[in-house]
């Protein structure tokens, strides 16, 4: 019997983020593993026309939750939705559920954050660090919370090589961020964003890094701990292989490059591509919840969940795996045949930015003018550069982060919760867990039914015909065009043109003779 699934029966918890990549899969492995939990309260905002109603219905309706309902078939009755805004005071919360969350709660999560690299200033520090200073003040009211769980990120730190599990401080105050946040006008924010950030990327990076300082500082007599994920991706093994729902990190790149629109990308080769799956991530949350809720730790432990140190793969190794498994299962509709090149200068990215993406695009503008039709693709195409742009960051870098917490607590786990609860990342085959990652982002992010493989790769050997056909016609006329204007070119022309015919002539003389 699963020690930890145990520990969370008849346990009611509280998810923030819960409607996410991540907050959706760590509702199922809870409930999957532990049918008999009291309820999950769900700190949920209606959303693009829906009700939180609505909301949960969709969820639970997905292929994700199918094997839920099978372990747990009134599961529907365990997820309680509390209509919540953490960007407002109170998180919006009305004071009966208010009350209720105040004196049920075991265990919270906290998974909501902005993820966003481009979000103003003002924006992330309320979602990341003013959200997390608010929850801890809720927290502190629950007489029977047992355990405080915030979901960080790897990269809080990522002005640093080597992160160990620890908090390292901000040369400003996060309370006097929050404090200025609230008077200070957009445009002296905007002035002053980069001097904040100083070496981070972006926003997001140095809000989570606040984030962090925040729950170090204010947690008072919580149990509190901090799980810090680096990249997350699609699912290794849980519920089933290759689950994804959204374009961020990884799966977006592989959206791009599937269809054809991304074929070369700014990227070190050799630096470690630090993916890690999103049920890896979970299994290691709820493996925490339990050890700080039981065994208290006296302070507040970091558990990195990465795999660069333990089983480290690098990009041109995944850009492999990616392009080999598209061989076999290629994307429908593609508008180029796809490619990973990685350039690692400023000047040939702009290059093959120029050649290999907004040329194609222009090109393609141009046909579907011609045609009648609106262009579209050189819009589409900027900005996805944009986007690319932006997680450039992360692909030309590589981090070293120690895990000693993580093993820790993969050692003080029985065998049979270490099975049920896997964060083992040393037992991840990549070239497989890329396979199932790029089919699952067919079947499930795109939605193509396999049964159009066929049809995606005579569509692939038709762009393949195209790109030959289009190369040799290029060729032709850059060639006449040369021979026209330079006499050097055309003395290389006739050259070429004489060598050719005595080499025929040869062998039409050489052939006569054996006859
Ligand atoms: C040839 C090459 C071959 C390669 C081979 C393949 C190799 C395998 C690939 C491995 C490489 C992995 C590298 C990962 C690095 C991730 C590092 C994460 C580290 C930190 C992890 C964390 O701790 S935290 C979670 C990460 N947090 C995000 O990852 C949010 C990012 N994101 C945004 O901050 C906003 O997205 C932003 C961009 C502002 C635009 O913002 P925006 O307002 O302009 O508009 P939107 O957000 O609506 O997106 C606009 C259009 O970009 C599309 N798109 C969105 N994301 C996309 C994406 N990743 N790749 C492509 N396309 C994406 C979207 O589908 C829209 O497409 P469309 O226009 O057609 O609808
Ligand atoms: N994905 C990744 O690669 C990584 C993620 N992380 C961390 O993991 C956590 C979860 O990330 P992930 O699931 O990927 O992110 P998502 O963007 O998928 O989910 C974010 C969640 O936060 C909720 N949220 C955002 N704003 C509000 C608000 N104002 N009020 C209520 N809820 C809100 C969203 O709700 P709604 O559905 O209504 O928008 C959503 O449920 C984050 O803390 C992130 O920093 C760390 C490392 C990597």
């Amino acid at each position: 019997m699963s020690m930890i699934a145990a520990f969370y029966s008849n346990k009611s918890l509280l998810i923030t983020g819960a409607t996410g990549f991540l907050g959706k899969v760590l509702m199922e492995k809870l409930f999957r593993t532990s049918p008999h939990l009291k309820v999950i309260y769900i700190l949920v905002r209606p959303k693009s026309g829906q009700t939180l109603q609505e909301r949960v219905f969709q969820i639970l309706n997905s292929k994700l939750f199918e094997k839920v309902k099978e372990v747990c078939p009134n599961v529907h009755e365990k997820i309680r939705p509390i209509s919540a805004d953490l960007n407002q005071r109170d998180f919006a919360i009305s004071k009966e559920d208010m009350q209720e969350l105040l004196s049920c709660t075991n265990i919270i999560f906290h998974c909501a954050a902005t993820v966003r690299f481009d979000a103003h200033l003002r924006e992330a520090v309320q979602l990341n660090v003013t959200a997390t200073q608010q929850l801890l003040l809720m927290a502190s009211q629950m007489p029977k919370l047992e355990a405080f769980i915030h979901i960080s990120t790897a990269f809080s730190n990522c002005n640093l090589s080597r992160i160990d599990e620890v908090i390292y401080p901000c040369p400003v105050e996060p309370r006097k961020i929050i404090d200025s946040m609230e008077w200070l006008d957009d445009s002296i924010i905007d002035e002053i964003t980069p001097k904040l950030i100083g070496d981070r990327p972006n926003t997001y990076t140095y809000t989570k890094a606040l984030g962090e300082i925040v729950v170090q500082q204010e947690s008072g007599n919580l149990n509190v701990a901090i799980v810090r994920p680096s990249i997350v991706g699609a699912t290794w093994q849980e519920p089933f292989p290759g689950w994804v729902d959204n374009v961020n990190g990884p799966s977006g790149l592989i959206i791009a490059t599937g269809k054809g629109f991304l074929r070369s990308i700014k990227a070190t080769p050799m630096a470690v591509a630090d993916v890690i799956p999103v049920d890896t991530v979970v299994n290691l949350t709820i493996a925490v919840g339990w050890y700080t809720a039981v065994h208290r730790p006296k302070s507040t432990l970091i558990y990195h969940s990465t795999s660069g140190n333990l089983n480290p793969c690098n990009w041109h190794k995944m850009g492999l795996h990616v392009l080999a498994t598209m061989e076999k299962i290629p994307f429908e509709s593609a508008f180029r045949r796809p490619n990973a090149d990685f350039t690692t200068n400023n000047f040939t990215t702009q290059y093959w930015n120029a050649v290999s993406h907004r040329a194609p695009a222009i090109i393609y503008d141009f046909y579907l003018r011609l045609t009648g039709r609106k262009p579209r693709m050189l819009k589409l195409m900027n900005r996805l550069l944009r986007t690319i742009s932006m997680l450039e960051y992360f692909i030309n870098h590589s981090w070293e982060w120690s895990t000693n917490n993580t093993e820790m607590l993969l050692s003080e786990l029985s065998p049979e919760d270490q099975r049920v609860f896997n964060f083992d990342v040393r037992q991840l085959n990549w070239l497989e867990y890329i396979e199932n990652y790029v089919l699952g982002v067919k079947k499930y992010l795109l939605k193509e039914d396999l049964a159009g493989i066929p049809k995606a790769k005579q569509h692939l050997k038709r762009l393949r015909n195209i790109h030959y056909l289009f190369n040799t016609a290029l060729f032709l006329i850059i060639w006449r065009l040369l021979i026209a204007r330079s006499q050097i070119a055309r003395n290389i022309w006739f050259f070429i043109v004489s060598f050719c015919y005595k080499f025929i002539s040869y062998f039409r003389a050489s052939s006569t003779l054996k006859i």
